[in-house]
């Protein structure tokens, strides 16, 4: 079953440009940091989705003007129906209500219907989230650069937490999460639930979107075992005696360098 056979243009647009929209401007701090510094985005939102609701709004903004206006030849009618679609999808990114869409979607799953607005609305939410977080689904080549991107700003965010004194995302920080680790949760419990369910209705986005972040899953797994591993011999050459000797010339408590963690980020280039 084609997606573009089942859902009008008029979708397709609303779809299209809420992807192309949807981190506008985005600052590289999530929404929980936006909500616990009360930054001027959790102010003007009143703590509501801060970033979402920036992202669209800047899009309406570049939308508004003469010479990026792409809907200026729609009629009002058509055009309204376009922003509330937008606004739809791109709010649906929030991932705190990742659950909320996601137990929504598997409720409407079984009688789905193509001509009911509300099933349509939520599939189109649906559809914006898996693109949004569809990162391992690319190739590994392509994905993992992004990864580590990702990374640099999660681990940039939580060390800004601490040296502001402000609650600490775990799962962002450094010293607590490893590529490997952050791979496999997210993966296992936030990825494949929803992949799975999107190809409830679309079986064949079992071989484009599933197969390959299962793939991904058996990479990151391989990663973790090797990286125990390595810690595994570091600690036992601390022990040994003869490593006592390499120690005396190395400061204590230095990890060796791990190749696959990410560097350490510089707060500037964010
Ligand atoms: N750990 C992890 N988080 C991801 C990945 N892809 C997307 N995300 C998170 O999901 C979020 C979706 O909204 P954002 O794009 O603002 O920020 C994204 C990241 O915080 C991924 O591959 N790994
Ligand atoms: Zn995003």
């Amino acid at each position: 079953m084609l997606l573009p056979c089942k859902v009008e243009n008029v979708d397709l647009l609303i779809m299209l440009t809420s992807a192309v929209c949807h981190d506008l401007d985005h600052a590289g701090y999530n929404n929980a940091y936006q909500i616990n510094a009360r930054t001027e985005l959790a102010l003007r939102y009143n703590d509501i989705s801060p970033l979402e609701n920036h992202h669209c709004a800047v899009a309406f903004e570049i939308l508004q003007k003469k010479e990026s206006n792409i809907f200026r030849n729609l009629s009002s009618d058509q055009y309204k129906r376009i922003r509330e679609g937008i606004i739809k999808c791109i709010l649906a990114t929030d991932m705190t209500r990742h659950n909320e869409i996601l137990n929504k979607f598997k409720s409407i799953l079984h009688g789905f219907d193509f001509s009911n607005k509300e099933h349509k609305d939520l599939l189109m939410m649906v559809l914006i989230k898996v693109s949004d977080i569809s990162n391992e689904a690319r190739p590994m080549e392509v994905a993992e650069p992004w990864l580590d991107c990702l990374l640099q700003e999660f681990f940039n965010q939580s060390d800004v937490e601490k040296l502001e004194g402000l609650p600490v995302s775990p799962f962002m920080d450094r010293d607590k999460v490893t590529k490997p680790s952050s791979q496999i949760g997210f993966i296992r419990f936030v990825l494949l639930p929803l992949f799975v369910e999107l190809a409830n209705l679309f079986p064949c986005l079992e071989h484009h979107i599933i197969d390959p972040v299962r793939k991904a899953l058996d990479y990151y797994t391989e990663m973790e075992k090797a990286l125990d591993k390595e810690k595994q011999n570091w600690a036992q050459n601390q022990e040994a005696p003869e490593a006592r000797q390499n120690l005396d010339q190395k400061p204590q408590n230095q990890k060796p360098s791990d190749p696959r963690r990410t560097p350490r980020t510089d707060v500037s280039g964010i």
